[in-house]
């Protein structure tokens, strides 16, 4: 099985080769036809999914509604014109960085 930052990028691509399509024979031409806005509002929603699977549902549900998400949140990345290796990048940068100690240093600098 391919790892999951491929099967991310692959996804991205089609995302990105999708823009400008017919909006009757492609979902993601559809919403970005319907705009920024429409993208960002699905996302919000397949999140307030994503939680409520997680609360109140099994772990099918939860993978179901997280491949949702996932893939409503690489459409607004394309739509935001961010690349997926961005958030690979910075994602690495943190490796290693504690949640705890980060959010110490920002107290002291603000
Ligand atoms: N991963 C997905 C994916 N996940 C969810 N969805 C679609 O997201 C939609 C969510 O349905 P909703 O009823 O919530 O959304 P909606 O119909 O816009 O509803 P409203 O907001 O209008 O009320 C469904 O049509 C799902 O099929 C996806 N559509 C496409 N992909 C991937 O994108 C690729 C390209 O798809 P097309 O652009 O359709 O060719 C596909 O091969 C897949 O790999």
């Amino acid at each position: 099985m391919a790892q999951g930052s491929e099967i991310l990028e692959d996804l991205y691509k089609t995302i990105v080769s999708r823009r400008g399509g017919d909006p009757d024979k492609s979902y993601t031409a559809k919403l970005f036809a319907r705009g920024r806005g429409k993208i960002a509002q699905k996302f919000g929603e397949e999140s307030v999914e994503t939680v409520i699977a997680a609360l109140s549902e099994g772990r099918e549900e939860l993978t179901a509604e997280s491949a949702d998400m996932l893939y409503h949140l690489l459409v607004l990345w394309a739509d935001c014109g961010v690349e997926p290796a961005k958030v690979w990048a910075e994602l690495e940068r943190r490796l290693g960085v504690s949640g705890i100690d980060e959010k110490k240093s920002r107290a002291k600098k603000g």
